[in-house]
Formats: C-alpha cells, sequence, structure tokens
C-alpha cells in the first residue's frame, strides 16, 4: 500500500469570510420599546406615577401655604403679624422675602394694596399715631421731621420695618419723594412752642406747606393739611361751625400760628382749585394723650405734670376760657 501524498493547495478552498449583514428592519428598532413598555404592563405603572406625580406638585404648595407661619389674614390690621411665630433675630430682609412670599398666595382682590406716604410731623405727638395707624393697615409710611418738637422715640418701634423710614429734614426747605398721599402735620402746636421763634413759625405754615402742596401737584399725591381750632381765632360763635370765618388779630402773639394756619389753609384751596390737587383740610382742636411732652405747655400736660408733682394747678386769666379737648391715640 502506498501512501499518496496528495497536495490539494492548489484546489479551491471554499471561502466563506464575506460580511453579510442582516437585513435593514427600521421598524423593529421603533416597535422594541412600546413592546417593552407593553410587557408585564409596565405602561400602568408609569401612567400611575406621572398621576401621583401632577398630585403631588399641585397640592404640595397649598399645603405648605396653610401650615407656615403666615397669618396673611390680618395683613390690614396687623401686618406685624407676619412675623409673630418667627424667631426674633430672623434678619429683617428675610422677614420680607417671606412676606412677599405670602403676598403671592393671596388671592387677588382680597389684599388691600398699600400705599407710599409721607407724614410731615411723624415723629411728633399726634403724626407719631398716625404713623403707627398707617403702618398697621399696610401702607409704606416715610416720617420727615426736623424734632423742634418731635422725637425718635415716637417712631422706634417702626426702626427696622420696611414699611417705615425716617427723614430728618424740615419742610421749609423743598423734598422730593414719590407717594401716592401726604399727611402735612409739621409745625409746633402747643403755644409756647410756636411763640418760641414766631417766624420760623409762619415760615413753616406758609414755606413747608407749599413745599409740600408743589410735591403734591409734582406727584399727584392726595393732600392733607391739619390745621387747627385757632382759624377762629377769639371766636365769637360758639361752638365753630366750619362755615364760620373766625376772629383772628393778625397783629396778636398767636398771630404766627392762626394766620400761619388760614394761609396754609388758603394755599391747600388755591392748589386745589387751580392745579386740581386732590386735598383735605382737618381742624385740629386741643389734643391730649400719650407721648404728650410732659412739658408740652398745654393745659392737660401742664395741670396733669403739676398734679403728679403736687403742685398748685396755674389758671391763667379769668378761667372762664372753654376748648375743646381730643383725647389721641
Ligand atoms: O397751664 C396752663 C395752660 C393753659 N391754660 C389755659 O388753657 C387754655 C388752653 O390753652 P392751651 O395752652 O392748652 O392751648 P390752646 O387751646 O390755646 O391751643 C391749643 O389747642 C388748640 C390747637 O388748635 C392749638 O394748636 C393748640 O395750640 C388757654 O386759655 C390757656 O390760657 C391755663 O390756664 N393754664
Amino acid at each position: 500500500m502506498s501512501s499518496e501524498l496528495t497536495f490539494r493547495g492548489h484546489e479551491a478552498q471554499q471561502v466563506n469570510d464575506e460580511y453579510s449583514p442582516k437585513p435593514n428592519k427600521p421598524w423593529l428598532s421603533a416597535i422594541r420599546p412600546i413592546r417593552y413598555m407593553l410587557r408585564e404592563q409596565r405602561l400602568v405603572f408609569v401612567l400611575i406615577g406621572i398621576v401621583i406625580a401632577t398630585l403631588f406638585f399641585t397640592l404640595a404648595p397649598s399645603t405648605t401655604k396653610s401650615s407656615s407661619s403666615f397669618s396673611t389674614v390680618h395683613y390690614d390690621s396687623h401686618p406685624i403679624s407676619y412675623f409673630e411665630n418667627e424667631p426674633k433675630s430672623t434678619p429683617y430682609h428675610q422677614r420680607a422675602a417671606a412676606v412677599v412670599h405670602s403676598f403671592g398666595k393671596i388671592p387677588l382682590g382680597i389684599k388691600r394694596k398699600g400705599l407710599r406716604i409721607v407724614v410731615t410731623g411723624g415723629a411728633g405727638f399726634v403724626g407719631s399715631h398716625l404713623v403707627d395707624r398707617l403702618i398697621a393697615r399696610g401702607d409704606s409710611v416715610i416720617v420727615v421731621d426736623n424734632f423742634f418738637t418731635g422725637r425718635k422715640e415716637n417712631v422706634m418701634h417702626h426702626f427696622g420695618n420696611p414699611q417705615f423710614e425716617l427723614i430728618r429734614h424740615d419742610v421749609v426747605e423743598p423734598l422730593l419723594l414719590e407717594v401716592d398721599q401726604i399727611y402735612h402735620l409739621a409745625c409746633p402746636a402747643s403755644p409756647v412752642h410756636y411763640k418760641f421763634n414766631p417766624v420760623k413759625t409762619i415760615k413753616t405754615n406758609v414755606v413747608g406747606t407749599l413745599n409740600m402742596l408743589g410735591l403734591a401737584k409734582r406727584v399727584g399725591a392726595r393732600f392733607l393739611l391739619t390745621s387747627t381750632s385757632e382759624v377762629y381765632g377769639d371766636p365769637l360763635q360758639h361752638p365753630q361751625k366750619e362755615t364760620y370765618w373766625g376772629n383772628v388779630n393778625p397783629i396778636g402773639v398767636r398771630s404766627c400760628y392762626d394766620e400761619g394756619k388760614r394761609t396754609a389753609e388758603t394755599l391747600t384751596m388755591d392748589y386745589h382749585r387751580g392745579a386740581g390737587v386732590e386735598v383735605r383740610i382737618a381742624r385740629i382742636f386741643n389734643t391730649y394723650g400719650p407721648r404728650m411732652c410732659l412739658d408740652d405747655g398745654r393745659v392737660v400736660s401742664n395741670f396733669v405734670a403739676q398734679a403728679l408733682r403736687k403742685e398748685p394747678l396755674t389758671v391763667y386769666g379769668d378761667g372762664k376760657q372753654t376748648r375743646s379737648f381730643q383725647w389721641r391715640v
């Protein structure tokens, strides 16, 4: 038996290494995730997840709303109550942010829009009580005072409140502020004080009122002048009606105040008639109450101070004078 080596190299070998890609099926890649979703009710779970997330994001903010320390319902009556449940150390800008945050949640129409108000003489006895009321009802107040008879202590409890600003300024000098309303109270009211520098008193009433009326006209603000029962002078009618024009001595020791306030009233009405400024005039009678200076010089504080010191009460003249008194808080 012979063995035979046979060369088979020349034989064509069956070569099968040619690349043959699978036929392209684009619809298959699109259908694959759908088939995946449909398998084992995955789609149902996805839908349930979407519903739960939607419910959470819809309801979660309103839950936070009612559980926060937010007492915006007190906004009109007591804005400070926003911060009642907050630690006292919370910086004001953070508390202010809380207020802004809270405001966004009040349905439109419920909240009263706060006004920007300037109160001249706002650090005084009457002015500071007015400032308290305005801030309590939600307005932003700028107090302008030269501290001749006003005192910082009367408004110190508002320091740090973003609704409150204090400017040391004499209304005899012009001032430009963007405000909605002007309450013009700046002027010493006690006879002792306004007689101290009569020229300054009449200047305050005339030039000061002119400046504030000019401001009211310029910015379109409503203007209130606090006038006085003294515009009736030594009245011949009792009690005095608003229609009564008074009986005023133009050259007496009280004239700086009486005539000053009468001129202030005249200017107020002329700005109203001539420039269309919306105005109010309040003729305030003899006031007394908390924050009145002990050395105010008016009859009530004099009598109280004398009684406390167990001194005799000083009655000027024949003691037959009559006055209308107003308790101011
Ligand atoms: O110690 C006193 C102080 C005052 N009086 C008398 O009490 C009366 C009231 O005097 P006041 O000093 O309290 O002040 P008046 O009432 O004259 O004016 C005051 O009240 C009205 C406001 O409009 C004025 O702004 C304010 O000056 C006066 O007749 C005065 O002579 C006293 O008898 N004793």
